[in-house]
């Protein structure tokens, strides 16, 4: 999708006539390379390459409004009573956003009244519309010591206009909403039924997930902890299986569609042998199939530690009537199969027919991973997506997603946020980094022609490649067979 200069712009309440409790400061603020002016653009894409493509005047690339405070605001700050909510699953520093929003709306704005709705968009329905908690500096003071959200949170769907009616009865001017794809889908229709009845209410995003999903951001926040933490975990996997006689350690970790926690948590430790990601196909049986791949490890090492996102091989879930079809949440994500549990069953039945005697060590820590509580990086990032949220607010920007993008904080239209979603790129260099992590670009051992037998013994080396050719670590130790079907090697 080519995006454009006005695909990128984001909607305004309105001019903005009240000065900022910042706009003396900013009046004083001089542009530097750490500092963009308000009326500055962040440029959507980095290369020279990409921007040559366009051929436009640099004013016209496609490009972000930068985020931060303005000089002049939309809100007069006496007259705003905001309100939070948190939607969708759980993800570390969710609570370091609440408890940043609420400072920087009180201590900088001097807002005097912010309602947190319970339990994600259900707290907005009539029924639960009441049950708010008043959150003030005191309240929010240590929250960030916890994981989860003091606010609770909920998947399922709630009718737009009910919750309207619910902003426009508790009086708020100003909805957070920190939610993934779906929190961000549900938010657009709120701003779409606001704007539709004419009330003058800026509803900002800020976009979480530990999956890492969602585009037009860096990263997302809390996906570092989340992915540190899944690290113990394949290191506890490794000191298991290394001790075992054909040890085969087994980590499946969250990732329903994006592999990109089983990538960063396998490159943090560097101990896995085999990463298996939703979006690079594998196939279980055959030469260059999952179970060889594995009995070739355990020959050459004597173990195996393969790290899966549960995404993973789900057509291989299918092929075997092990899924259930069109399985969903309350929110309308797939259900999916259990990755692990067929891995482990096809292996220890593969390698006990191949004469070796596997011990199986299968972790799933499923939700331990996402409930922990924000590394520093991530307290850091989530205070200053906090303080570019309410910026954005008091001036007034809605139907708005704060983001950083290129290290810079941006806004984008909530729509794009739920335009696609991020995935690993098979073909770019963080997929390239698992591949040489796991010794899948060094050129194959020697094999005696026609033996399954592994003659160099050497650890890395063990992993072999149809595709491979001459002695270069290149992409074709990664190639795909034909026609986009992307069934590959899984080196
Ligand atoms: N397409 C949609 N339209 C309107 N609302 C939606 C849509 N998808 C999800 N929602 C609502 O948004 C809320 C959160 O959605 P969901 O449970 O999918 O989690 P999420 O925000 O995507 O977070 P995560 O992916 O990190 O778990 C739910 O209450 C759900 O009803
Ligand atoms: O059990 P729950 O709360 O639906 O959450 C599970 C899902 O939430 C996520 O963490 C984020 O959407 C997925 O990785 C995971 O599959
Ligand atoms: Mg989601």
């Amino acid at each position: 999708m080519t995006l454009h200069l006005d695909d990128l712009s984001v909607r305004h309440l309105g001019e903005c006539h009240y000065d900022s409790p910042l706009s003396e400061m900013l009046a004083a603020k001089r542009t530097s390379p750490h500092y963009v002016a308000e009326g500055d653009r962040v440029l959507l894409e980095d290369t020279v390459s990409m921007l040559a493509e366009h051929d436009l005047p640099s004013e016209q690339l496609p490009s972000f409004e930068a985020a931060g405070p303005r000089r002049k605001i939309y809100f007069d700050p006496a007259e705003v009573t905001a309100g939070i909510v948190t939607a969708g699953g759980l993800c570390p520093g969710l609570n370091d956003v609440i408890r940043g929003l609420v400072q920087e709306l009180t201590v900088l704005y001097d807002v005097k009244r912010i309602l947190g709705f319970r339990n994600g968009f259900r707290g907005m329905t009539a029924e639960h519309r009441n049950d708010t908690i008043e959150l003030t500096p005191d309240r929010v003071r240590d929250i960030h010591n916890a994981g989860g959200t003091i606010l609770g949170s909920s998947r399922g769907a709630q009718d737009a206009d009910e919750m309207v009616d619910s902003l426009v009865l508790r009086d708020i001017n100003v909805l957070f909403v920190i939610g993934g794809d779906g929190g961000m889908k549900a938010a657009t229709n709120l701003a779409a039924a606001i704007q539709r009845r004419g009330h003058d209410i800026a509803v900002i995003g800020v976009p979480k997930t530990i999956d890492n999903d969602l585009p037009y951001t860096d990263q997302s926040f809390g996906f570092q902890s989340a992915f540190a933490q899944a690290a113990n975990f394949i290191s506890s996997v490794s000191v298991e299986a290394a001790a075992s006689p054909d040890g085969i350690g087994i980590v499946k970790l969250m990732g329903r569609h994006s592999g990109f926690i089983a990538c960063y948590a396998s490159l943090a430790r560097n101990a896995a042998d085999i990463v298996l990601i939703p979006e690079v196909p594998f196939a279980l049986e055959g030469e260059d199939g999952l179970l060889a791949r594995v009995e070739q490890h355990v020959r050459a090492k004597g173990y195996v530690v393969i790290v899966v996102a549960e995404g993973a091989g789900q057509d291989l879930l299918e092929e075997r009537g092990l899924l259930e079809a069109d399985a969903t949440d309350a929110s309308g994500n797939a259900r999916l199969g259990d990755i692990g549990a067929l891995l482990r069953e096809s292996i220890t039945a593969h390698l006990t027919e191949v004469g070796l005697a596997p011990t199986v060590r299968y972790i799933d820590p499923s939700y331990a991973i996402r409930s922990v509580t924000a590394n520093a990086y991530d307290s850091v990032y989530c205070l200053r997506l906090a303080h570019a949220a309410v910026h954005a607010a008091m001036a007034g920007r809605t139907e708005t997603a704060v983001v950083r993008w290129r290290r810079r904080f941006v806004h984008v239209p909530m729509s794009l946020i739920t335009s696609r979603r991020n995935q690993v790129d098979p073909d770019g260099d963080l997929w390239m980094s698992v591949l040489e992590a796991t010794g899948h670009l060094v050129p194959p051992p020697a094999r005696s022609p026609g033996s399954a037998e592994v003659v160099d013994r050497g650890g890395a080396g063990a992993c072999r490649s149809t595709s491979w050719e001459g002695g270069a670590a290149t992409r074709r130790g990664v190639e795909f067979s034909g026609g986009g079907s992307q069934r590959g090697s899984l080196c």
